[in-house]
């Protein structure tokens, strides 16, 4: 594949699939290519959508060796569909958020001497104290969190430190069980990295720092401080007598995210013809990396569509709030990255998708799905005085709200009065006949899942928007959608309809590969700003173009139903603490 110049690879470590894409300095996409884990290593690892579970123990988890296996492949494909990889000046990627990778004594030196006779898998998997990352999905450690609080006072003051109320993915907790539970593996460990600084280390051939944006998901950032919190880290490690050894295995953070942190390791030079000269950026979460993927303004939102869902924006004010998190932006010191992460995402909307008569059309496993979505009204207001439908589809438990799983039907009036449970609690999302019965058809689900996940976005972002001019009520400038579900055109019209957008809902060209774009375009940033002072959104601004890159997919704000949906905002909230309350939470 001839190309003038240098060129920038971008990896995605995700739930489901390491992919890698390859861009010159004009931003233009070159190369691809992914692994995808259940089709290439389902039977070897018995994964199922990239995890293995512990349904007992709320425990979700992915195998490592997997990883370093798939990383050899990813590379082997890229090679392969003709990508002359010696071009390459740089490269970065984004990785699945929260997860830890578990280290031991002999990984430095192993990373730093690794032959080409032999794989990453052969050569890296005796350098593991664990096996496995626990993945974002997990929600072992609810006994941790009440303790990191707890030691904070309130969700609140942790979330203002940390930039996010304890959640049962986040790292900190999750390395604190692991001391727990593991306590000869947590002393077998000399180094923990995060997903994207052990994508990083294996790159660069040693121990990478961890990335100042990532490092935003594990509850032991202090983001105001921009230093470690001594406080949660005192907890994670079992009291100050520990600190010492937990700071020597977390390392440093680096608080740059451009520039490079080394060369590439050897063994990719001999194996797969990088040149020696190409050089490792920091590598971040995917969800910030998404964010890098176009050059977002302050007013735009992303949803991102993968296995998780989330809803992105970025800010220059500090606004922690435990309903949500707030991040340090990838590459740009004094501004902020506002989240909201749902797991009952996509694989939510495959489960209501798969109750649904299969799909007519082979080229389409969606269409089911998608008939019913569009066919049926706002909140299935039919006409004057029917009530209008919303729900909570929760196949595993939710990380906002924190509820356990089951699907709830509710109504109310247009108007958002008089909220009423349809069912008399949740029905179970196991397919047993115990307990009430689902108060609507599937077909309706369909459309009511994904008003209900909008709707949720909605309602925890709007202290964060404002009219973007003085015709239109607040909300979004631009709505972008990426990720597998970005290529949805119902979604994108429910996501149109609740959320707004201005100037309308765009689709990234790239579709599910915007984390991997992300990363290259911090790729270009990293290797060619001019000296540190460029910003990674004046270098990337002035290269950007929108025609080839994004795609107008829906209008956005429709007068009218946007406001309906506004009606009934507050009694999707009542509806949430009403089952909350239920809980006992
Ligand atoms: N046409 C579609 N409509 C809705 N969802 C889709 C569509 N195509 C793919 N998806 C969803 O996208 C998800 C994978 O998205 P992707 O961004 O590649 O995941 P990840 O990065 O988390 O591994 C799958 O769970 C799948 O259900
Ligand atoms: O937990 C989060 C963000 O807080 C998830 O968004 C993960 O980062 C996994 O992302 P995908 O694999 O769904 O892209």
């Amino acid at each position: 594949m001839a190309s003038d110049g240098p060129l920038y690879l971008g990896f995605d470590l995700s739930t489901q699939q390491l992919k890698a894409i390859a861009v010159n300095s004009s931003l233009h996409v070159v190369s691809s290519a992914k692994v995808d884990f259940d089709a290439d290593f389902g039977d070897k690892y018995g994964i199922k959508k990239g995890v293995l579970v512990n349904h007992e123990l709320g425990e979700v988890f992915a195998p490592v060796a997997m990883w370093l296996e798939a990383i050899d492949l990813v590379l082997k494909r890229i090679s392969e569909a003709g990508l002359d990889l010696s071009k390459v000046r740089g490269l970065s990627g984004s990785c699945q958020q929260h997860g830890s990778v578990w280290w031991n004594q002999e990984a430095e030196a192993k990373l730093g001497s690794l032959s080409t006779e032999k794989s990453l898998l052969d050569q890296l998997e005796a350098s593991l104290s664990h096996p496995y990352a626990p993945n974002w999905q997990d929600h072992s450690t609810q006994a941790e969190c009440d303790e990191f609080n707890k030691l904070f006072d309130s969700p609140n003051k942790l979330a203002d430190v940390t930039g996010s109320a304890a959640h049962h993915r986040f790292t900190g907790p999750q390395i604190m069980r692991i001391r727990r539970l593991h306590p000869k593996v947590y002393s077998l460990t000399s180094r923990i990295s995060l997903v994207s600084s052990f994508l990083a280390s294996v790159f660069l051939g040693a121990v990478a720092p961890m990335d100042i944006s990532d490092v935003c998901g594990a509850n032991i950032w202090d983001i105001p401080g921009e230093c470690w919190s001594k406080l949660a880290l005192t907890l994670v490690a079992g009291g100050p007598e520990g600190l010492p050894g937990l700071l020597e295995k977390l390392g440093d953070v680096r608080k740059d995210g451009g520039g490079g942190m080394g060369k590439v390791s050897s063994y990719f030079v001999k194996k797969y013809r990088f040149s020696e000269n190409c050089e490792v950026a920091p590598f971040t979460g995917d969800n910030p990396a998404t964010i890098l993927a176009l050059p977002l303004r302050p007013l735009d939102a992303i949803v991102s569509l993968g296995t998780s869902t989330t809803f992105l924006m970025i800010t220059p004010y500090y606004k922690p709030d435990p309903a949500y998190h707030f991040l340090n932006h990838p590459t740009s010191k004094g501004q902020y990255m506002f989240m909201l992460c749902y797991k009952n995402g996509g694989l939510a909307r495959e489960k209501v998708r798969d109750v649904l008569p299969a799909s007519d059309d082979a080229s389409d496993a969606w269409k089911n799905f998608n008939s019913p979505v569009l066919d049926t009204p706002p909140m299935d207001i039919k006409k004057e005085g029917d009530r209008a439908k919303m729900g909570l589809y929760f196949y595993l438990p939710e990380i906002v709200p924190n509820i356990s799983s089951g699907t709830w039907r509710y109504t109310c009036e247009a108007d958002g009065s008089d909220l009423k449970d349809e069912q008399g609690g949740p029905t179970p999302v196991d397919g047993s006949k115990s307990g009430p019965k689902p108060a609507w058809d599937v077909h309706t689900d369909a459309r009511i899942i994904v008003e209900s996940q909008a709707l949720s976005m909605r309602l925890r972002s709007q202290n964060l928007v404002h009219p973007p001019s003085p015709k239109f009520p607040a909300q979004p400038r631009r709505v972008y959608l990426v990720g597998g579900g970005s290529l949805n055109p119902a979604i994108a019209r429910v996501m149109g309809d609740v959320l707004g957008g201005a100037e309308g809902v765009y689709r990234l060209d790239v579709g599910g590969n915007a984390c991997a774009l992300g990363g290259a375009y911090k790729a270009v940033w990293a290797f060619e700003r001019k000296d540190k002072t460029e910003t990674f959104d004046e270098l990337i601004g002035a290269r950007w173009k929108e025609e080839g890159a994004i795609e107008k997919i829906d209008d956005g704000y429709r007068e009218g139903i946007f406001e309906s949906y506004g009606e009934v905002m507050h009694a999707f909230e009542d509806m949430e603490s009403k089952i909350l309350k239920e809980e006992g939470r």
